[in-house]
């Protein structure tokens, strides 16, 4: 999904814009020929520093069969927003907005200048940014689509475990910001606000974070803040049910969501005291996987299957009843499976000292009935993970599909 572009010398193409711009200007003020002009840009083309890395110049699509940041590797930096349309608009204000949003990231993406940019990311190439749009339930009575609403937007039942935030929860409109440079991601979460204004209202927002490209000696999956290596099991795009698996098949109803998926969005606080006092056998029969290299307990590497039926030399099951490999495997779901791609968090300390950090835990599916919501059924019942965790916020958005050259993100949906 991502694109090296490996510009002249590797700088980017907005670095390069000012470049020539200030050149230009030079020599028109001193009446240079072009051969001169093209000498001095090359002197100073030997002089500009090469990158260090091609984690700047790297730049994800936006147009295509899906939206950006679903299957987009992850970035180091994530922006979630839920936002409500304002009172007085509707399907039009709504129309425009994502007009304008989706210029923006078209842009921001391909790392072209923005017409009002803030100068924040000016240095920078697009660093892998992905801005990725979706709707809430909500949207569709604010602006009299009920009719276009999709199934897969019926509210996700209660669950035992939890404990939500209902102004942190939900919203007429969502928006994921990804991006391997905090200061690109921030210069786009800061446009995307800005052209709400009069349109719609920022609900909650949330911050997360992961890995930097090129961190590890040995690229490998990330950690989360328990120390869990996390995603191992993950569906693979290689995997020939993986589309039916994390993607509305193009014939379904309402055609709109052709090549869309469903992201559920579930804030989970980890409770990092509690776990970090748990002796690491303990820990790791939690998760039913090795701390040290997320190799599962019934023996091999991080890349071996999970053995559900194997036991230990005193007959209990190698990867115990309760572990959460076993309660959340598709093996024992009926098949149910989903794409997980969190970003890690960390708001702060809380009045009693512990650490407010944990998951901005984002599953996509193709149907969350069939996805999230059987699994999350049982890890609620029975997942000894739960001990560790709590569930503070859940947020459930249709995401289009991606947009064809000259389109935005909804069209279908708010001109069909
Ligand atoms: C409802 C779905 C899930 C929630 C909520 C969830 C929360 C959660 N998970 C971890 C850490 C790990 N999860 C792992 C695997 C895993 N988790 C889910 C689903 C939910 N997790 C699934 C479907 C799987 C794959 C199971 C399988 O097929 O083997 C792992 C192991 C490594 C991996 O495969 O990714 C870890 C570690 C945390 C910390 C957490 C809430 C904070
Ligand atoms: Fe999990």
């Amino acid at each position: 999904m991502t694109q090296h572009d490996h510009e002249p010398n590797g700088v980017s193409r907005r670095r390069l814009v000012s470049t020539v711009g200030a050149a230009g200007a030079t020599g028109l003020a001193v009446g240079a020929t072009g051969g001169a002009v093209a000498q001095a840009a090359a002197r100073d083309d030997r002089k500009a520093p090469k990158p260090v890395t091609s984690v700047g110049s790297t730049r994800v699509p936006f147009h295509g069969k899906h939206q950006a940041g679903i299957t987009t590797p992850l970035q180091a930096f994530g922006h979630l927003l839920a936002f409500d349309l304002v009172s007085g608009a509707g399907r039009k204000q709504a129309a425009a907005l994502l007009k304008r949003w989706s210029r923006t990231a078209r842009e921001l993406m391909a790392d072209e200048s923005t017409a009002n940019s803030t100068g924040i990311a000016l240095d920078a190439g697009p660093c892998s940014l992905s801005v990725t749009f979706g709707f809430g339930r909500t949207f569709f009575s604010r602006t009299g689509l009920e009719k276009q609403r999709p199934d897969g937007l019926a509210p996700l039942p209660d669950f035992s475990g939890d404990a939500l935030d209902k102004k942190r929860s939900d919203g007429d409109l969502w928006v994921q910001i990804g991006c391997d440079d905090g200061l690109v991601a921030f210069d786009a979460l800061r446009e995307i606000q800005r052209q709400a204004a009069g349109t719609a209202r920022l609900r909650w927002q949330m911050n997360g974070f992961t890995r930097t490209p090129g961190a590890t000696r040995r690229p490998m999956t990330v950690r989360n803040l328990m120390g869990q290596v996390d995603g191992t099991n993950n569906p693979k795009p290689s995997e020939p049910d993986f589309d039916g698996r994390i993607f509305v098949p193009s014939s379904s109803k309402p055609s709109w969501m052709a090549n869309g998926s469903f992201a559920v969005v579930r804030r989970i606080r980890m409770l990092l005291d509690d776990w970090d006092k748990i002796p690491l056998k303990e820990q790791e029969r939690v998760i039913g996987r090795r701390k040290s290299d997320g190799a599962p307990l019934s023996g091999g590497t991080e890349h071996t299957d999970p053995d559900l039926e194997k036991r230990s030399t005193g007959g209990s099951p190698a990867i115990p009843a309760d572990a959460h490999v076993r309660v959340s495997a598709p093996a024992t779901n009926g098949g149910a499976a989903m794409l997980r791609r969190p970003f890690s968090y960390h708001d702060g300390f809380r009045d009693d000292g512990a650490p407010d950090a944990g998951l901005l835990f984002i599953a996509w599916q193709a149907d969350p009935l069939r996805g999230f919501v059987p699994v999350q059924r049982k890890l609620d019942r029975g997942d000894a993970l739960s001990r560790y965790v709590r569930h503070e916020a859940s947020g459930l958005f249709a995401v289009p599909g991606g947009p064809s050259k000259g389109e935005y993100v909804g069209q279908a949906l708010l001109e069909g």
